[in-house]
């Protein structure tokens, strides 16, 4: 089975439709150092992961400076993990080793020391980075590398970057990651931070591979 994880959500009816939808994990973003439409203040990330169901993981998407910038944070919002993006690898160990929950590096799927990240963190979101380590960027990369990459670490690893409900089934296909993860691919418009609820829930099914609707 693959996992899905829908990010990005800034809205309760969103979250919501993600949640109604059958994600598996739902993530919200908090204190990045990026111009990105989904970045909410860390009160509203709490009340988000708040609505969040038992059965559904919380993940809080976020940027710290430091491990006890992220330590802080994960205080503040209370979600079920924490995904680090642009954190070297002694940075999301020190996070890891200080924080209850599981951390999650969100690393370049063109890095050469993915191996080491996969050492340290619990888990691994294969993305499409800008130079600042953020994602949310919208473009794909070599998903047979990616696939090379899924088959040689021991990590869980999520697929990332460019998804959509149109791609994801031949991503799935071609990768066989642990799970998907997408943002702009569902949103109305892409860059608005709000998602459309009929692609949200065409995503979830063709990860699933249920028939799709008319
Ligand atoms: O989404 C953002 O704006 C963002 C900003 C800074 C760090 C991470 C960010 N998103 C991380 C995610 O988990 C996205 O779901 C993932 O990068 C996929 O994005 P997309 O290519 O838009 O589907």
């Amino acid at each position: 089975m693959t996992r899905t994880k829908l990010c990005g959500l800034t809205r309760d009816r969103d979250l919501d439709a993600a949640i109604d939808a059958g994600a598996d994990m739902v993530g919200v973003v908090s204190r990045v150092p990026i111009e990105t439409p989904r970045e909410l203040a860390p009160d509203r990330a709490a009340a988000l992961v708040d609505r969040v169901p038992e059965s559904v993981t919380s993940v809080l998407v976020t940027m710290p400076d430091t491990p006890d910038e992220g330590e802080a944070l994960v205080d503040r919002v209370a979600p079920d993990a924490i995904q680090v993006h642009g954190c070297s690898l002694s940075e999301v160990r020190e996070l890891s080793a200080r924080i209850a929950i599981p951390v999650i590096a969100g690393v370049d799927a063109a890095d050469d020391d993915l191996d080491e990240y996969a050492t340290v963190a619990d888990a691994l979101v294969l993305d499409s980075t800008d130079e600042q380590g953020a994602g949310g960027t919208g473009e794909t990369h070599d998903w047979m590398r990616a696939r090379e990459i899924v088959a040689d670490l021991d990590a869980p690893v999520l697929l990332a970057g460019g998804l959509t409900p149109e791609n994801v089934a031949s991503a799935v296909e071609t990768v066989a990651p642990f799970g998907v993860d997408v943002s702009s691919g569902i949103e109305d418009e892409r860059g608005t931070g709000t998602k459309d609820h009929a692609k949200l829930h065409e995503f979830v099914a063709r990860v699933s591979g249920e028939p799709l609707r008319a």
